[in-house]
């Protein structure tokens, strides 16, 4: 990106009528609207700053972008901790959304851990302590009844939700409303990976109650106490929330996150709204995606493999029914690639004959050729299946322990092992284990990061197994072609787009996941995967969209990606239209700060001085 190197003295490219002279008050080159945050950032020109009516009151140096984010990176660097960071990073997205973005576009490796697992996890865990300005929408079980005119109080456009009730935090269990920290961080990666722009993301936490006796108890918890709402309460909640969201913003992706039980609103709402589960569908695409290049390095065909799952929660079990999907588009019946799979849960692997009740969604893949043998632990499971993949799903950090992983790499040539669960403390294994226990044999990728690793003269590079690598193209995609729902076929096609998104380059080094430096354009394989698979459903209403040939379309949803660092050519632009006098201004909102919750006074005030 071209620097804005312009000092305090030198004149812009475009001189407003009144631009010059230091007197001139009342100017109509200037907007009729309060500055937002963003507009008092250092490298505004001062031609914008007399536009945005922000002249003064920012220091007089102007900055290049590389300057305002050298700085950024320096006031990182001083952060001892990493909540540090996030909070540091937190407060610049409230007040300069654009350099945010463009901090974090230039640096989305080093990054994303600070803003998403694993340290979102410790944010979410300490949120109601460490609160300080608003983000997002809280909507209340007392407000029952009335979540639409709750909802009419966001001041925005919007065009994508993630809505969690904070009843299952990553893998730290029910935070409640402290659960805000999750929406907040997806959104932010809508933004930095797909392009949406981040005026048009809403944050929502549901107030539900909680059954976290330690946030019950404490003092400074931002939630109500109440125990956690009954399925039915919370089914009839939904609904209003549901119906109202839609109401305002017709054509509103929502995605769901980190609910305890997700399966029942997914199966009431899939088909009568543009929605999707992202810890179902997004996990279970993106692992389908990362095993579809593993398949191919290990060579083993779809009917040989053995799947055992630690963990048959809502990823687990998403996980196993999109590879089973996989195993029979590779000719299987669905009897058989059915029965690939081994389910391990709290109480052991999962079989019909075991006791106590089952929970619906562990039925599908309940085993019932177990002779009456109940294995216990994960190590029997592996013993008694001898999978050829190991997927953890739990919350149960270190769980693939040497000795399991041994006998993986033992019992096969290329053992796929994933650990997958968030944040980094409950992943089941590191990579420097998974790869120090199997001799570098296995073919590995976890939920959260994993430093690379230098193995007999070899850097090895983990891959990461994280929905950020779809969610953000399933979104875009729902909402570039217009869907009215979000189809299995949609999501199975984000996951055949993923796997194909790589680099040859990257295929030579093995890798399962393209490198994240790249997601933006590997946003623009995943949404054209997914608009593409939604004409094919014919759910989609941007009809125009069918006719275009892929390159076309690249471009399409390329053009429509927010690009923070063309923020300033559109108040130059703006610029440039009023002094034409050809063009109306765009409102505020357009360039404003994005979680700004203050609705913005519409533009009855009177002019200001633009000095
Ligand atoms: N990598 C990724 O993109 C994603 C990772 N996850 C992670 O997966 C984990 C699970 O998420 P969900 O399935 O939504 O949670 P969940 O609560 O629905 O399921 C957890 C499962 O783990 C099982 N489990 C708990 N303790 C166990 C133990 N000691 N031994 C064996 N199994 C045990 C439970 O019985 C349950 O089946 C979380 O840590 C989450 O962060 C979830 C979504 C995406
Ligand atoms: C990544 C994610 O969605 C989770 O851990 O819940
Ligand atoms: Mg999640």
């Amino acid at each position: 990106m071209a620097p804005h190197a312009d000092s305090p003295n030198e004149s812009n490219t475009t001189s407003l009528p009144t631009a010059n002279s230091q007197h001139a008050h009342h100017s109509p080159a200037t907007r009729h609207v309060h500055p937002s945050p963003s507009d008092y950032g250092t490298a505004n020109k001062n031609e914008a700053r007399k536009y945005l009516r922000t002249y003064g009151l920012a220091p007089p140096g102007i900055d290049s972008y590389e300057n305002q984010m050298k700085r950024c990176l320096g006031i990182l660097e001083m952060k001892k901790t990493n909540i540090e960071k996030y909070q540091y990073l937190s407060v610049l997205r409230n007040t300069n959304v654009h350099l945010f973005y463009r901090l974090l576009s230039n640096n989305v490796k080093e990054l994303t851990p600070l803003i998403y697992t694993p340290t979102v996890g410790e944010a979410c865990q300490r949120w109601s302590e460490l609160y300080t300005q608003p983000e997002g929408l809280y909507l209340s079980f007392a407000d029952k009844g009335n979540l639409a005119s709750v909802i009419e109080n966001w001041p925005h456009e919007v065009e994508i939700t993630v809505v969690t009730d904070g009843s299952r935090i990553l893998g730290l269990g029910d935070l409640g409303i402290n659960g805000m920290g999750i929406p907040v961080g997806k959104l932010s990666l809508y933004t930095a990976c797909a392009g949406i722009n981040p005026l048009k993301t809403l944050p929502i936490t549901l107030d539900l109650g909680t059954n976290n006796q330690d946030l019950i108890n404490d003092p400074l918890y931002l939630g109500s106490r109440r125990p956690k709402v009954t399925a039915d309460e919370e089914r009839e909640f939904l609904d209003e929330m549901m119906a109202a969201l839609t109401e305002r913003w017709p054509s509103i992706v929502i995605q769901y996150e980190d609910f305890k039980n997700p399966f029942p609103s997914l199966e009431r709402y899939k088909d009568t709204y543009t929605m999707f589960n992202d810890d179902i569908q997004g996990t279970g695409a993106v692992i389908l995606a990362g095993f579809i290049n593993a398949v191919k390095q290990s060579g083993v065909p779809a009917k040989d493999q053995r799947a055992v799952f630690l963990g048959a929660g809502s990823a687990g079990v998403g996980v196993a029914k999109q590879l089973a999907a996989f195993f029979i588009n590779e000719g299987l019946t669905e009897d058989e690639a059915r029965k690939c799979f081994w389910l391990v849960d709290s109480k052991g692997m999962v079989t019909n004959d075991r006791e106590g009740e089952l929970a619906d969604h562990k039925r599908y893949f309940s085993r019932d050729d177990n002779n009456g043998e109940q294995y216990k632990t994960l190590e029997e499971v592996v013993d008694y299946v001898k999978p050829t993949i190991l997927m953890g799903l739990s919350t149960i950090g270190g769980a693939f322990t040497p000795q399991i992983l041994e006998k993986m790499a033992a019992m096969n040539e290329r053992p796929v092992v994933f650990p997958l669960s968030n944040p980094s403390s409950k992943s089941e294994c590191t990579f420097e284990d998974a790869i120090k226990y199997t001799k570098g044999k296995c073919l590995f990728a976890s939920g959260s990061p994993f430093p690379t690793l230098d193995f007999e003269g070899q850097k090895l590079v983990p891959g990461q197994g994280n929905n950020m690598y779809v969610f953000p193209g399933i979104g875009l995609g729902a909402i570039l072609s217009k869907s009215v729902s979000v189809t299995q076929a949609m999501i199975y096609a984000s996951a055949e787009a993923l796997s194909t998104s790589l680099l040859p380059e990257e295929v030579e080094k093995n890798w399962l996941y393209p490198a994240i430096e790249r997601i933006r354009d590997v946003s623009v394989v995943v949404t054209r995967g997914v608009i593409r698979s939604a004409q094919a459903e014919k759910v989609d209403r941007e009809l125009a969209l069918r006719n275009m040939t892929d390159d076309q379309l690249d471009d399409y949803i390329r053009a429509r990606m927010y690009d923070p660092f063309k923020e300033h050519d559109k108040i130059t632009n703006e610029i440039n239209a009023l002094i034409k006098g050809i063009a109306s201004v765009e409102p505020q909102a357009e360039i404003g700060n994005a979680r700004e919750l203050k609705a913005q006074p519409n533009s009855t005030e009177g002019p200001r001085s633009n000095l």
